[in-house]
């Protein structure tokens, strides 16, 4: 049966050093939940805690009412998928699924049963004979998988499942593995630090920095409202600008520096400063051209065409870079040195704190 998973104050040290410090988080029963975030920041330390391959230095880890600190790896009932596949070289792909059921002393009827049951779920059925070496990747991972779900854990673990993988076979794996995830129902953890993959896969998306949660929720709520600016530059691409917010009669107004000026809708600000310092997060898809020679001065330094889309890069005038992306027209593109006035789509700009680590923006109709 599929378990919530809850993490309450929990903490990982390493000798002295804490590289989870009190980590609190609630995964749903079912859910396809990633825990995203740049190399080192803990993913990994986390998923072994849930295994139970690392110790719990504080906190507590529930699966469902149950607190799972001292439960022995063994005694966790979670399906694991590594990387490395880690499927033995002398079983054939048969043998490889229906070994985790030998070893629960399922008899051999229900064994042969269960796993042609699975071997069609993650349709490999037809190299049920075969051995891993005359396999693909692709084909490897799914016996990884397989064998992970028959014995019908109540979670499934996945670390970096497709980093071995090349980039057209991730793309038909991480789609097979949402859809076997969503046929067998299971709460699923899942560690990758490919923000795409991420976007792709997830009911929701835990994004971690040095240990600590800097935003959970779904790919459209993290993508469209990320929390801070750290989220909004490590998912996708962001153009981080200057501004001031101004407060006039209960409305509030944004100016670009140097720029322009325009009204924002759904701002949510703690102080009562009438005028303040802000960053501005504009998403290169964000920017329209403006055709009346008002807006952000910017000239063209180089251009990508990508089909449909022609990318920019620009200089403002204070130096900043920043990236535009604009539909492709059949007439030409923009040429290096040429000068254009931007405005933003202010319903999609993200007004954080000079910090860069409160969102005032609220959410878009999601
Ligand atoms: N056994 C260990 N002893 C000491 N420090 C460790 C140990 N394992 C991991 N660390 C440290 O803990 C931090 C988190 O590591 P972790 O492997 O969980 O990161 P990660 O987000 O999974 O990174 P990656 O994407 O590179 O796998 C890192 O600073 C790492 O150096």
């Amino acid at each position: 049966m599929s378990v919530t998973i809850s993490f309450q104050d929990v903490v990982k040290k390493y000798g002295d050093t804490k590289v989870i410090p009190e980590l609190t988080l609630n995964i749903k029963q079912g859910e396809f939940f990633t825990l995203l975030g740049p190399s080192g920041c803990g993913k990994t330390t986390l998923l072994r805690m849930v295994a139970g391959f690392n110790s719990v230095e504080g906190g507590e880890i529930r699966f469902n009412d149950r607190v799972i600190n001292q439960v022995a790896p063994g005694k966790r009932n979670i399906g694991m998928v590594f990387q490395n596949y880690a499927i033995f070289p002398h079983l054939t792909v048969k043998g490889n699924v229906a070994f985790g059921l030998e070893n629960r002393k399922v008899s051999k009827a229900d064994i042969e049963k269960k796993v042609a049951e699975v071997l069609k779920v993650v349709q490999i059925d037809q190299y049920k004979d075969r051995l891993p070496q005359n396999l693909s990747g692709g084909q490897q991972q799914r016996v990884a998988l397989a064998r992970a779900i028959v014995i019908r854990p109540d979670v499934l673990l996945m670390d970096e499942p497709l980093s071995n993988l090349d980039a057209k076979l991730r793309i038909e794996m991480r789609n097979a593995i949402k859809e076997i995830q969503n046929s067998v129902g299971i709460t699923t953890v899942y560690v990758t630090h490919d923000q795409e993959e991420a976007m792709a896969v997830s009911d929701r998306i835990a994004v971690m920095k040095s240990g600590i949660i800097q935003h959970v929720g779904t790919p459209q709520e993290i993508y469209q409202r990320p929390a801070n600016i750290f989220v909004a530059t490590f998912i996708g691409h962001t153009n981080i600008l200057e501004g001031t917010l101004t407060k006039v009669n209960n409305e509030y107004r944004v100016r670009f520096s140097p720029g322009y000026e325009e009204r924002v809708n759904n701002i949510k600000v703690p102080t009562s400063a009438e005028v303040q310092p802000v960053k501005l997060s504009v998403r290169p898809e964000e920017f329209i051209i403006s055709e009346d020679g008002t807006g952000i001065k910017t000239t063209i330094v180089s251009s990508i065409f990508l089909g449909q889309n022609t990318h920019y890069f620009a200089d403002l005038e204070t130096g900043l870079r920043v990236e535009i992306t604009i539909e492709s027209t059949t007439g030409n593109l923009l040429k290096p040195g040429s000068v254009i006035y931007l405005k933003a789509n202010m319903d999609k700009v993200n007004v954080y704190d000079e910090q860069g680590e409160m969102n005032y923006t609220g959410a878009i109709g999601l």
